[in-house]
């Protein structure tokens, strides 16, 4: 049990074992599932909990706490796991959380006494200290909510604010070296919460009228001495906004796509682009790709063609851009064949479909070998996009 401020202590769990989190995203500096006791004079509330498998230190962590009330901001199993254990322990414990949750609580876990319904913007006074909530639905499923600590101007996110990486000894951001969490907050947000940008900026300008000292997500740091930089962060993100620079996506099985690729590379330095970052579609995991392509302004894809159509591993990408409706991007293509081609056509429909930019999209295509009028083509491309992610 570690103190965040009075009368408020984390409670959370690491878990660096589980390699992928969804059982689809890398987690190499593993994830913390965060979880908080908030004690009043009256009663003392439990802010989120943690995975089943965490259960043990969970309760370990709580110390001896008896939560008479188990706030639920997110009911996504890594916070929600332990429901039916902690149900188990703390029998007098009320759930509280609003319509959908209960929902989700009786459908997940079979409960539906000792429940608390509440609505947007009600309080629950727990003697000296109250907890407000914040309905702030998709972020990222439907039922997600803040709460909202007025006497101690702190606000439990949920999801939003959070990152992968298992905490390292320290809970709040003022007691560590935050730049490991940086790029695990891009890469977080860009694979689980990156669809739902729209809904990140109505919670933004909801929570406006607060005022926060403290950011308390369920995965991640608590953001106490960086929390305007970290909120500058999901701002732009949630607006589709990027930095200058350019990621290259590419798949090849024989080497002549990726020779396009590196002459693309070659000269977008030549035209001064100083941020370039190169994924073969084949070998980089998905999850960086995505946090590269949500970090910049250019995106330029590339494949051959296969079977008829699109290089599996490439299309893979472009559906996972597709739904996490990203916007806002220079893009161009580029892509090879041998007989009948297809992947540059593809690749162009898919990102036009997207409405990623409203202008035409520059490309280079070859037959075969890399021809020179592909290299000329290719010089061009990079040339176009350049000048636009500098403009
Ligand atoms: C399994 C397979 C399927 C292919 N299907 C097509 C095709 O439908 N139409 C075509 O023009 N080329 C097709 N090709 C040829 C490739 O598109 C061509 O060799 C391309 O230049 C390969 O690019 P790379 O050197 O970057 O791997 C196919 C190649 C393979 C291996």
């Amino acid at each position: 049990m570690r103190e965040i401020v009075s009368c408020i202590d984390y409670v959370g769990v690491n878990d660096r074992t589980t390699q992928k989190f969804e059982a689809l995203w890398p987690l190499p500096q593993g994830v913390s599932y965060n979880s908080y006791i908030v004690r009043g004079s009256k009663c003392t509330a439990m802010i989120d909990a943690v995975e089943i498998s965490q259960c043990e230190h969970l309760l370990k962590n709580m110390n001896g706490a008896q939560p008479d009330y188990l706030v639920i901001n997110h009911m996504e199993p890594d916070h929600s796991g332990a429901i039916p254990v902690l149900r188990k322990y703390f029998p007098q414990m009320t759930i509280v959380g609003n319509i959908k949750t209960l929902d989700m609580v009786k459908n997940y876990y079979g409960i539906e006494d000792n429940v608390l319904k509440i609505a947007d913007g009600e309080e629950l006074d727990l003697g000296g200290l109250t907890l407000r909530f914040y309905l702030t639905p998709m972020i990222h499923w439907p039922e997600t909510m803040m709460t909202y600590v007025p006497e101690r101007k702190l606000l439990f996110t949920g999801d939003a604010f959070g990152c992968f990486g298992a905490l390292n000894g320290a809970v709040t951001d003022s007691d560590i070296d935050i730049s490991p969490y940086i790029p695990e907050m891009y890469r977080y947000y860009s694979n689980i919460v990156g669809k739902y940008g729209t809904f990140v900026q109505k919670a933004i300008n909801k929570l406006n009228c607060i005022e926060a000292n403290y950011l308390c997500p369920t995965h991640g740091p608590v953001w106490h001495e960086n929390l305007r930089y970290i909120s500058s962060i999901y701002n732009r993100l949630s607006k589709y906004e990027a930095e200058p620079g350019v990621v290259i996506v590419y798949g090849s099985m024989y080497g002549n796509t990726e020779d396009m690729a590196e002459l693309i590379a070659d000269q977008l330095v030549q035209e001064g682009v100083r941020n370039i970052r190169i994924h073969n579609a084949s070998y980089t995991d998905l999850s960086y790709i995505l946090s590269d392509i949500f970090k910049y302004n250019g995106l330029i894809i590339g494949a051959p063609t296969y079977s008829n159509g699109l290089y599996p591993p490439v299309e893979a990408v472009l559906n996972a851009i597709k739904v996490r409706e990203l916007k806002n991007r220079y893009v161009g293509a580029f892509g090879s064949f041998t007989w009948a081609p297809q992947s540059l056509k593809r690749i162009k429909t898919i990102l036009q479909e997207m409405s990623l930019c409203t202008e035409d999209i520059p490309t280079a295509e070859t037959k075969c070998g890399v021809s020179d009028t592909a290299k000329v083509q290719c010089i061009s491309l990079a040339k176009e996009i350049a000048a636009k992610v500098l403009s």
